[in-house]
């Protein structure tokens, strides 16, 4: 192999119950996947089980560089980065704020300079895309002195939304118009967008907040946190826990926090739970549209939004006040174009593509680099 030899780009993204990953190779101007895939789970075993297939699917490309999905960026970085000594300093000190995240993109970054030593590596963040909300978007009702410190609205799945922002105007007229996206996986979030650039979002400081999702809580009342330290006694450890790991969909319904499992289950709490993420998400869009002032398109992406046609059907119906009016045929199918020709609201189902952004991000930091 010569360093003639087109560039490659690993791409890492450590969620929170599985590692994606996928290969990118320069074609032309261009870049083009060779592989996409998911290993369940984030240990040593997975990370070696993603080097494997990087591998095999690079040639005749040369690795150029490894780009990371960061889930949690502060408030300094607008943009991805080259990763440094002091950048992963820097993000491991945000690890107690995305605690199913943070801690295994770090980890992918170390495994990764150890096998690749002096191969730059990129760190593409989650809250890039919502840093240039309205500063009221970003306030709580706190005093001044919280915000000063950074207690602030952050707002995350930044890379989902930048692959919708990036592909809706190739297929939808209004794109650049008033759009709210639900994107709805094991971490779920919704994110308003005027011109194509987020102007609200319904994670906050961290990744709890807004919709309930596999095993986190979503949107709760302080006050019920103050309760369970006081009354109920509870370690922050065994508060994280619940709030983190035992709540959401799985702590609804007593029986999983997997969609697919819920809708097959004829028990009334998965039922229930169903119930409670339809509500959630329906009265979340009505918040962002008014964010928006208004809605001209409602895309879903995340592997609920994209695959689960009932869901959408259901939230589509709680939404007919809107002027949302969903084509049954087209949602049992998938689209992508799921709206009916009389509906106010365009709808769409795209795939949540948030390798394709790392890869061009990783691309566009590592050609600067000197090599
Ligand atoms: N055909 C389907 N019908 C309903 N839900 C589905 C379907 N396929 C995947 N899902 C749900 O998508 C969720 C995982 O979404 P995904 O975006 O892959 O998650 P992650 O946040 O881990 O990246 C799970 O709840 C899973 O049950
Ligand atoms: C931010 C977040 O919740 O990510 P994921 O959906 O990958 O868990
Ligand atoms: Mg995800």
């Amino acid at each position: 192999m010569t360093d003639n030899a087109a560039k490659g780009y690993a791409c890492i993204n450590a969620g929170s119950s599985s590692i994606k990953y996928a290969v990118y190779v320069e074609r032309g101007a261009g870049l083009v996947a060779t592989a996409h895939g998911q290993v369940e789970g984030h240990g040593p075993a997975q990370l070696r089980t993603i080097i494997g297939q990087v591998e095999s699917h690079l040639a005749p490309a040369r690795l150029a560089a490894i780009g990371h999905r960061v889930v949690h960026g502060g408030n300094n970085h607008a943009g991805p980065a080259l990763v440094t000594p002091a950048l992963l300093a820097e993000l491991q000190a945000l690890a107690p704020l995305a605690p199913l995240h943070q801690p295994h993109n770090v980890a992918g970054m170390e495994a990764m300079a150890r096998l690749h030593p002096g191969l730059p590596q990129v760190a593409c963040f989650d809250t890039a895309f919502h840093l240039g909300n309205p500063r009221v978007a970003r306030l709580y009702g706190l005093p001044r002195a919280c915000a000063d410190e950074g207690l602030l609205r952050y707002g995350f799945h930044g890379l989902s939304y930048t692959h919708v922002a990036d592909s809706l105007p190739a297929i939808e007229p209004r794109a650049r118009g008033r759009v709210v996206v639900a994107h709805l996986g094991s971490g779920a979030s919704m994110c308003a967008m005027v011109g194509g650039r987020s102007v609200a979002t319904s994670m906050g400081f961290s990744a709890l907040d807004g919709l309930p999702m596999a095993t986190r809580c979503g949107a709760l009342d302080p006050g019920l946190v103050l309760h369970l330290l006081r009354a109920k006694r509870m370690t922050p450890d065994a508060l994280e826990r619940l709030l983190y790991r035992d709540s959401g969909l799985l702590g609804l319904s007593g029986i999983s926090g997997d969609m697919r499992t819920l809708l097959a289950s004829p028990d009334p709490a998965a039922r229930e739970a169903v119930d409670v993420f339809v509500y959630r998400i329906a009265r979340e869009l009505g918040s962002l549209a008014a964010a928006a002032s208004g809605l001209d398109v409602l895309v879903f992406t995340g592997g609920i939004g994209e695959h689960a046609a009932d869901i959408r059907a259901r939230v589509c119906a709680q939404a007919a006040w809107l002027g949302v009016r969903l084509d049954a045929d087209a949602n049992a199918t998938h689209g992508p174009r799921l709206h009916a020709p009389d509906s106010a609201v365009a709808v769409w189902a795209l795939p949540a593509d948030e390798e394709a952004v790392i890869a061009r991000e990783t691309k566009q930091v590592a050609d600067a680099y000197p090599s």
